[in-house]
């Protein structure tokens, strides 16, 4: 089997508990997965569950307690400053509000260059215009468009902008924390397509965190799914989505509306009998549709 681009190994992030009157909280415990190149992996769980402390832990934003995190074998958690600002480049990051990523008094075009600014000093100005432009024509944007300022974009651009931020460096890793979760239904397919598309052209790797399980559906090879800091079921997520083992995913898939009562209506009932243990007449083998 090849070595998997990401291979989280017993992760653990514990936050407080430093001082003496402070208690400590097991955000994550013994969490372990792994990703393989061109492949996308969903973390999937309710608020609260750890997902984006695991997204945090791997970049090294927070401090695990213990376990491993390789990416292409070398262990992220045990390297020193200069190694991990190096490294920092395989591994990127796309939020939910871009915002948070796009500094407001700066123009798109700039925004997008900072990374190439941090990590390809190699590069002069008309270099990082080149792949500024280049992947700015990747997300589907205008270049005419890199002189203007996050505000005059739509929220589907700004995350477009956001992506082509990530993937101008051409990371190994891009992580996806609920990226797509503020995005209306419609942008949302389309922000979705773009992604793959990217994986297609450029082998990109995903680790796709969300609330959301109908939203990966047709993205991910395979999910997790993640309850109070622990891994309760994993698989591929035809498999997860046909026949989900934990009544947690189970409560996860039913919370995703379907937008016809008598899908909904079936659906519960299909959960039911392969609950049971019941195969049924054989119609119902099939993935129920979940993503409008
Ligand atoms: N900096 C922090 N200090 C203390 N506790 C924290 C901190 N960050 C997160 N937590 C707690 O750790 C647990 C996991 O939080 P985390 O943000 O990873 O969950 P999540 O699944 O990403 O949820 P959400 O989607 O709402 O962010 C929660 O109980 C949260 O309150």
């Amino acid at each position: 089997m090849n070595q998997p681009l990401l291979d989280v190994q017993s992760l653990s992030v514990t936050y407080g508990g430093r001082g003496r009157r402070s208690t400590s909280m097991h955000a994550l415990a013994d969490v372990s997965f792994s990703v393989e190149r061109g492949k996308t992996l969903a973390v999937v769980g309710e608020s609260g569950s750890g997902k984006s402390t695991a997204a945090r832990a791997i970049l090294r934003l927070v401090e695990a307690r213990g376990g491993r995190v390789l990416l292409n074998g070398t262990d992220i958690l045990s390297l020193d400053r200069r190694e991990l600002r190096r490294r920092r480049r395989d591994m990127q990051i796309v939020l939910q509000d871009p915002y948070s990523s796009l500094d407001p008094s700066s123009t798109v075009g700039d925004s997008v260059a900072e990374p190439l600014r941090v990590h390809r000093r190699d590069l002069d100005a008309a270099g990082r215009r080149e792949l500024v432009a280049s992947a700015f024509e990747r997300v589907g944007l205008s270049t005419h468009h890199l002189g203007r300022y996050p505000y005059e974009f739509s929220g589907g651009q700004r995350q477009r902008i956001a992506i082509a931020r990530a993937i101008v460096i051409e990371p190994e890793l891009v992580i996806l924390d609920e990226a797509v979760s503020a995005l209306d239904v419609s942008t949302q397919s389309q922000v979705l397509n773009l992604l793959r598309d990217l994986q297609t052209d450029m082998g990109m790797t995903y680790l796709f965190i969300t609330h959301d399980l109908s939203v990966v559906r047709n993205l991910a090879d395979d999910v997790v799914v993640l309850r109070s800091g622990e891994i309760v079921e994993r698989g591929e997520t035809a498999t997860v989505y046909r026949d989900p083992q934990h009544p947690y995913t189970r409560t996860l898939l039913d919370a995703v509306p379907l937008p016809d009562p008598q899908a909904q209506r079936r659906r519960r009932a299909q959960r039911r009998r392969a609950a049971r243990g019941d195969a049924g007449d054989g119609q119902d083998a099939s993935p129920v549709a979940l993503s409008a």
